[in-house]
């Protein structure tokens, strides 16, 4: 499958999406990046055994390289572990044509991803995601960046990778909590752009909850393919395009800020996000109560949470506080993604502050 960003298809990449891929990314990365001496490859404490024969096989196609290894986890996404991956790539005397490897979930994605993009001005990457929700969507389309202690992803930067590798088989590994908060993101595309995918999502849900290859395969295809149409459409969330796969995160971001970072999963969060989004939909009466009720099933069908946790302290205003910090915002005015039905949703810059607060308990 190939993405071809704000649909430029010669700065063009591959996703390979097929079993046993990893122990190809050595390969991969000369048949690609044929100047590239040095590699670092960044991944966390819980895939070093997974990521370490990469190093052996990347110096076998003489190329220099490092592992560099963060601890698990969304504290990880952080100025100071960015600093950490500098020092591995100054360390290995990595120049311009270096490659940063990441091979992990979202974390690592996100992070490595950033360190690629600013080292030296920007360095190839290349995405091994191992997560689902990595392999569904944070690999695929260049958004690169860190949190602050005052906000998700403040500083970043779009950045492609030269190819992503996508190996199903690392998924045995992944556990439950993680695989379900990958799932929120599955969900989401369903309500954004594919209300078939979403029905076949409902048909499928038995299989997908056990990891049945033969619903994982085409699940993981469709993600990436309806997330490249969007890259290809809006790369740098200029239109409003790229905007809707921000379905559910404006909650969401200010939710995982609101509880420390790695209390709520990712997932865990968008999920509660899309349900606050989807429920002040049907209150403005953009959505008929099915498309919440619907939504709302799949999500607990997927072991997701519709609710934030009750140790989770979230008051209206302070949900509200953080959701000032967004991205997305024009002139400190918030912008939503909201459904317009199933399969559909749009950004909207009118929606009156108490909306969104009452959105917030059913
Ligand atoms: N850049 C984007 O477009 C984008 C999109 C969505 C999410 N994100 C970001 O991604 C992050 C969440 O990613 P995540 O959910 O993958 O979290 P994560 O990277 O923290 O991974 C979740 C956990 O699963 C473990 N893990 C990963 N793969 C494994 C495997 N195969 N076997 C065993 N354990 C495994 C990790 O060690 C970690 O403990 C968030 O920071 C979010 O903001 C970015
Ligand atoms: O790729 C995108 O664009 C997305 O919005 C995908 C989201 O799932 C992802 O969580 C992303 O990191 C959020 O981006 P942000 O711009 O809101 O930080
Ligand atoms: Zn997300």
């Amino acid at each position: 499958m190939r993405v071809s960003p704000g649909g430029r298809p010669a700065t063009g990449y591959d996703i390979v999406l097929q079993a046993g891929v990893l122990r190809e990314t050595a390969a991969f990365l000369t048949d690609r990046l044929p100047d590239c001496r040095a590699a670092v490859v960044v991944t966390d404490g819980n895939l070093r055994d997974l990521a370490a024969p990469l190093t052996d096989a990347l110096r076998g196609v003489g190329v220099a390289s490092a592992l560099h290894v963060v601890e698990p986890g969304e504290k990880s996404k952080s100025l100071e572990s960015l600093h950490g991956i500098y020092g591995t790539l100054l360390d290995l005397k990595a120049d311009r044509r270096a490659c940063v490897i990441a091979v992990g979930g979202g974390v690592v994605g996100d992070l490595a991803g950033f360190a690629a993009a600013s080292y030296m001005r920007g360095v190839s990457l290349i995405q091994v995601p191992t997560s689902l929700l990595a392999m569904v969507d944070s690999s695929v389309g260049g958004k690169t960046g860190v949190n602050l202690p005052r906000g998700k992803n403040l500083v970043g930067a779009f950045h492609q990778p030269a190819g992503v590798l996508v190996d199903p088989d690392v998924l045995r590994t992944l556990p439950d909590r993680e695989y379900h908060g990958g799932l929120a993101e599955v969900v989401k595309y369903g309500v954004i752009s594919d209300a078939a995918f979403f029905g076949w999502l409902e048909e499928n849900a038995g299989a997908i909850l056990d990891r049945d290859p033969a619903v994982l395969v085409p699940l993981i295809a469709r993600c990436c393919e309806l997330k490249a149409a969007v890259v290809a459409a809006d790369e740098f969330e200029t239109t409003g395009v790229r905007a809707t796969l921000n379905y559910g995160h404006t909650f969401a971001h200010a939710f995982e800020n609101l509880a420390g970072y790695g209390v709520l999963s990712h997932g865990e969060a968008v999920s509660v996000g899309m349900t606050c989004a989807a429920r002040l939909a049907v209150s403005r009466g953009m959505i008929p109560p099915d498309v919440l009720t619907r939504q709302t099933a799949l999500l607990e069908r997927f072991r997701l949470p519709i609710e934030l946790p009750a140790a989770v302290e979230a008051p209206p205003d302070a949900v509200l506080a953080a959701m000032r910090s967004d991205k997305k915002n024009v002139a400190g005015a918030l912008r939503l993604v909201l459904p317009v039905r199933l399969g559909e949703v749009r950004v909207f810059a009118d929606v009156p502050e108490e909306q969104v607060t009452a959105a917030l308990t059913p």
